[in-house]
């Protein structure tokens, strides 16, 4: 079966090994894959390489300087399942993009890997098939707030935030840019009841300093919030770079 995957700057697939940057396991030492396409548009998406395509007209914050060719390239799951296995980890994050848009072929893809730890990078909007949800592990949840620009109709869908809330082995993960945002995670931890210490607020940003000063209210917030911080590891290492 075919999966769509994003390219890094040499045109490959976007398989590498890192550490996992953000969320309850960043510093874990890790194999990534990520995939081609998304149902949102966020207008600072650090990845819109993967959906923001010539002809779509959803705007993004980075349009002027913007590369819009389609990064994508289809592999047969029994490749990529090679290619991560080679890269010798016991951990895979499997993001994109949206990774769960294509389901179907990730559950095949987990059947094809050596036995590996599974974490799946998602923004809450769609759910696993059976046959995947069975072998993931975690799930990095990032609903979308009013800041990213998605309509609230698309971005916060009851059904699938009620299940993933009532999930332990879900995490949650928003992208906060002002204090203000924070009102709108209060609203949904009241909404959905979060389990304690799944709930992280990340700064929105894709520099260090942009991230270093954001973290300075951020950090008072979460002491006060009871909510866990998490910095963004990856972006102070390599910055922001494909395939780190
Ligand atoms: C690129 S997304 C891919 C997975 C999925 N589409 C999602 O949004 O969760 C991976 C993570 O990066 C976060 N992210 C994307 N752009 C960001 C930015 N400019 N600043 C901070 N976090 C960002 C997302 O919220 C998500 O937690
Ligand atoms: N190192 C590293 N950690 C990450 N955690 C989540 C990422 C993502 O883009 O989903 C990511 C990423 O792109 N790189
Ligand atoms: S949902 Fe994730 S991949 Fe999609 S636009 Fe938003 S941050 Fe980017
Ligand atoms: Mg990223």
């Amino acid at each position: 079966m075919p999966l769509v995957l994003a390219t890094d700057d040499a045109g490959g697939p976007e398989i590498f090994a890192s550490l996992q940057g953000e969320g309850p396991s960043a510093g874990t030492p890790v194999a990534f894959v990520r995939l081609s396409r998304c149902n949102l548009a966020c207008v600072w998406c650090d990845t819109a390489y993967t959906w923001h395509f010539e002809g779509d007209d959803r705007p993004h914050r980075d349009e002027t300087t913007f590369d819009r060719k389609a990064n994508q390239v289809t592999l047969d799951v029994a490749d990529v399942a090679e290619r991560i296995a080679a890269l010798g980890q016991k951990r895979l994050v499997i993001t994109g993009g949206e990774p769960l848009l294509q389901g179907p072929a990730l559950a095949e893809l987990v059947d094809a890997l050596p036995d590996m730890a599974i974490e799946i990078e998602t923004n809450g909007t769609t759910t696993a098939p059976v046959r995947l949800d069975i072998r993931v592990d975690q799930y990095n949840v990032s609903p979308k707030l009013a800041h990213s620009g998605n309509p609230a109709e698309l971005a916060l869908i009851d059904e699938r935030l009620d299940a993933y809330a009532t999930d332990p082995r879900a995490f949650f993960k928003f992208v906060v840019a002002s204090p203000e945002d924070v009102e709108e995670v209060l609203a949904l931890h009241s909404r959905y009841r979060f389990r304690p210490g799944h709930v992280f607020l990340m700064p929105e940003g894709t520099d260090s300093a942009t991230l270093r000063s954001r973290e300075e209210w951020l950090s008072e917030i979460c002491v006060k919030k009871g909510f866990r911080m998490s910095d963004r590891l990856h972006i102070h290492l390599y910055g922001d770079t494909r395939g780190t």
